[in-house]
């Protein structure tokens, strides 16, 4: 069968995530880095995602790589398309998120779409228009802190709002707990009031797999990647879709294993903490980095360690130290100093003969996963909800885990190499 899910996702953590989702409900699915080139060869797949690195550079930038990529997902016969951001809404204050979807709705001619980050599975809940992190909203939770994009206002369709020139609307929870048809009849309201973006409200995975089936006639669709929860029913219900079984199987892959943590979300914190009483530990320094050195240092640390299993090598302070260390070198600085220290570091680890690796954090593993010359994922089975185990496609593949800073359980990093093929 033809493909018929076309993803574009705005970091390479959120690409996996969404990719998970999809093949536990059956589609077999490929993730791609960056919109390849047209001669990549790409195995058949009811759903690709092409993974990018969009989330905060600039606007234009994001623009440009979203729609390239959705020409190639259009050349590879997409009958849908879905635009992937983070289940916290993760968002400069000039986009991307506004920006990119009212970029890809013109160019399929489209006027209305759905923004909802909502992922209950992980504590993301929508309830009118606020988004919820467990019980608290997202401005009260680590969030407000993020290093790249703090977020501190929990209205989606405000935030929204403020990233496009089009008018936004809600969905509120009433209308979507009244089923598909009640929800039709909304959209089609806001459509009238010249609504171009609605932000849904969902509480329940059962309120995301109603939004889905709404949602089967919109050309394009964004969101986290619980919106993917009702898609590929309505594939089914067309006849397009099979009920696949094994849409999650890797071949096995043999070699060292190593841990890179650049993500100082709260839950890598404690991963690390947990992985640091089991496993040797090394700390990169971003004052040490400024100045040339640190990456060369936890190389010869690692390599000295690897053959007696996974080191953990990670950058990820807390919050007052992350301030402490952009305040002296700025925020972007900061951040493209650590992930180019990550990418080095994954370059020497594989040299040495890891082909085993678990990363944590969207923008280190974009930086890690280029820095490898990685062209696709297949995806494999769940790890923790949100991360699936992964295996690169082409010539030495490697098996990738690719952890978004906020998810998985403490155990996480040392549960993932018992996960991975
Ligand atoms: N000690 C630190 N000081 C400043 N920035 C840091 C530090 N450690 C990591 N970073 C940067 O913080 C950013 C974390 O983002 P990311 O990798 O996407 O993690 P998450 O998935 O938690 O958002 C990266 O750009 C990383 O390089
Ligand atoms: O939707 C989510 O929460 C994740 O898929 C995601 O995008 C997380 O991004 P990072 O926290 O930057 O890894």
């Amino acid at each position: 069968m033809s493909l018929l899910l076309g993803c574009i996702a705005d970091d390479f953590t959120g690409a996996t995530d969404l990719c998970n989702t999809l093949v536990r409900r059956g589609m077999r699915t490929i993730q791609l880095i960056d919109a390849p080139p047209a001669d990549l060869p790409v195995p058949e797949a009811d759903a690709i995602t092409i993974a990018l690195k969009s989330r905060t550079c600039p606007p234009e930038e994001a623009v440009r790589l979203s729609l390239q990529s959705l020409e190639w997902l259009r050349r590879a016969g997409a009958r849908q398309f879905l635009f992937k951001y983070c289940s916290t809404f993760d968002s400069t204050a000039k986009g991307n998120i506004g920006p990119v979807a009212d970029a890809l709705l013109d160019a399929l001619g489209s006027d209305f779409t759905i923004a909802c980050p909502a992922f209950p599975e992980t504590g993301r809940t929508i309830y009118m228009g606020h988004l919820f992190v467990g019980e608290s909203l997202l401005s009260d939770t680590h969030m407000r802190h993020h290093p790249l994009t703090p977020m501190t206002d929990s209205n989606l369709v405000r935030v929204l709002a403020q990233q496009t020139p089009h008018k936004t609307g809600l969905v509120s929870c009433p209308t979507v707990a009244a089923g598909a048809e009640a929800v039709r009849r909304r959209f089609a309201e806001l459509r009238r009031e010249g609504v171009r973006h609605a932000v849904p409200d969902a509480v329940e995975d059962a309120h995301l797999e109603t939004l889905g089936e709404a949602c089967a006639d919109l050309k394009l669709i964004t969101g986290g990647s619980g919106i993917a929860l009702g898609l590929p029913a309505n594939f089914r219900r067309q006849g397009l879709l099979a009920d696949a079984t094994g849409a999650d199987a890797l071949a096995a892959i043999e070699g060292l294993e190593a841990v890179l943590a650049g993500s100082c979300s709260a839950a890598t914190l404690g991963q690390i903490e947990e992985m640091a009483k089991h496993r040797p530990a090394f700390r990169l320094d971003p004052a040490r980095l400024a100045e040339g050195r640190g990456a060369a240092d936890a190389l010869a640390w690692a390599r000295e360690r690897l053959a007696n299993g996974p080191p953990l090598i990670y950058a990820s302070a807390p919050p007052e130290e992350v301030k402490a260390v952009q305040a002296r070198l700025g925020r972007e600085a900061a951040g493209e100093l650590v992930e180019r220290a990550m990418a080095e570091i994954a370059r020497g680890l594989v040299e040495a003969g890891v082909r085993r690796l678990v990363v944590a954090g969207g923008e280190t593993s974009g930086a890690v996963v280029q820095a490898l010359g990685v062209k696709g994922l297949r995806i494999g089975p769940q790890i923790d909800p949100g991360v699936p185990a992964t295996v690169s496609i082409g010539e030495r593949p490697l098996a990738l885990a690719l952890k978004s800073g906020n998810f998985g359980a403490r155990d996480f990093f040392l549960k993932a190499f018992e996960v991975m093929p």
